[in-house]
């Protein structure tokens, strides 16, 4: 007869369902016999997940709990006290930004925009814009919507770090990401829109996730739409897990604990200048020692690349045979191959490694001989940019509640 390990046996019986084992009791004096045990349903247990019983087991009995099941009861356990969401998004080539799918107006017009830690407008490609100004990219229609409601004398103006605006009017709209919905949520209405962004045709606007202390409705500034949904989520948090090449997701009000693996080291924000600001304590090149050097700096999703102090970049590139600053380019190029050193930044006590095959960004010439770094100068700035170059390597938490950043392999 094979015995059931003794933990699932235990895990079976804390189904409430008592586990057999087979045989016959003779109860007559002297006798040894066999036992038997007639299955019965314990009328007083409550139903247990099975696998939260499983576990208990593991757990009793000192196994392991199995990453998979404690992916599971992670699902299970995030039992909704309020709301979570989850959207997936994508990259366009060479990682430049990625792109999400939300949803404006009724009945809903579905756009995809760029999610954007180091803003904190959303705006929209429009039907308020010069046709001369849209190629191809999909356009928020305020008049094809029943609940649009014109957000009167209210207007809008960005600039970003790569040098391009966008400008217009404010409508108030029922936005969803995922399964979550703001009902009054302000979609600022683009007018104009710079080149950079006409001739990026998959890209229909931008989705701020920074804090609402900057964004830039006039006279009164609008909360974005994480600020308008953070205190009906399970958690006052989301989570950015970027991928090389490859789709990804952003989560509301939940950490899954099956997108990481290891720790997530935290460390505190600054949210002064209105975005996700930290320090870094220092850097290491390969698999060179740790030197100690803060780098003060923003987790900006919309940004490519990761932007660091000239002086770190310069000792990073030190260890790449013919990289050179390239004022052609306006950046650092080196040989496509082989491959760079790994760049590891700390974070808090913790480490994170951007692997030296995500340090080459792109080829800049056709025959792919020299590639332009993902690591460049922040010269100018007066911070770092900690941008998808640094988040796509790990699964990042962006914390309003603890008002803290979590990073963690994966
Ligand atoms: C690619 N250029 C157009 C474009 C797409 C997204 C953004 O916005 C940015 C740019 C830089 C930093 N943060 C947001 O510009």
């Amino acid at each position: 007869m094979r015995l059931f390990p003794v933990f699932l046996t235990a895990a079976f019986a804390s189904t409430g369902i008592a586990a057999a084992i087979p045989g016959h009791v003779d109860t007559s004096p002297g006798n040894k016999g066999t036992a038997s045990l007639v299955q019965v349903r314990n009328p007083n247990f409550e139903f247990r997940h099975g696998p939260l019983a499983l576990a208990k087991a593991y757990k009793k009995f000192g196994a392991p709990i199995p990453e998979d099941l404690r992916a599971v009861i992670a699902r299970f356990r995030r039992t909704p006290k309020r709301d979570f969401g989850s959207v997936s998004t994508d990259p366009e080539k060479h990682d430049v930004e990625y792109l999400t799918p939300i949803s404006i107006g009724t009945p809903p017009q579905d756009l995809i925009v760029d999610f954007d830690t180091g803003s904190s407008d959303l705006w929209v490609f429009s039907t308020e814009m010069a046709a001369s100004d849209i190629k191809g990219q999909t356009v928020y229609d305020p008049s094809n919507s029943s609940t649009s409601q014109i957000l009167q004398g209210s207007t809008w103006e960005i600039t970003y770090g790569d040098g391009s605006s966008s400008s217009g009017d404010v409508y108030i709209d029922t936005v969803t990401i995922g399964n979550l919905t703001v009902p009054n949520q302000a979609v600022e209405a683009a007018k104009k829109v710079s080149s950079e962004f006409t001739e990026d045709p998959n890209n229909d606007g931008l989705l701020g996730l920074g804090f609402t202390s900057i964004n830039t409705v006039q006279p009164t500034p609008q909360n974005t739409f994480f600020d308008n949904i953070k205190e009906s989520l399970d958690a006052r948090l989301f989570t950015a897990d970027l991928k090389h090449g490859a789709p990804g997701s952003y989560n509301f009000g939940y950490i899954d604990p099956a997108a990481y693996i290891g720790n997530i080291s935290w460390t505190p924000v600054d949210n002064s200048q209105g975005f996700w600001g930290f320090t870094s304590p220092g850097y290491a090149v390969g698999t060179g020692a740790f030197r100690n050097h803060s780098m003060t700096g923003i987790a900006d999703t919309g940004t490519t690349l990761l932007l660091l102090p000239k002086s770190v970049v310069s000792a990073y590139y030190k260890e790449i045979q013919g990289a050179e600053y390239d004022s052609d380019q306006g950046g650092y190029v080196f040989p496509c191959s082989p491959t760079p050193p790994d760049f590891v930044f700390g974070v808090n006590n913790g480490i994170v490694t951007v692997p030296g095959d995500m340090v080459s960004y792109a080829p800049v010439d056709t025959a792919n001989q020299n590639c332009f770094g993902g690591i460049q100068r922040d010269t100018g700035i007066g911070f770092s940019i900690f941008g998808d170059v640094a988040l796509k390597t790990s699964f990042v938490v962006f914390d309003a509640g603890g008002l803290q950043l979590g990073w963690a392999a994966k």
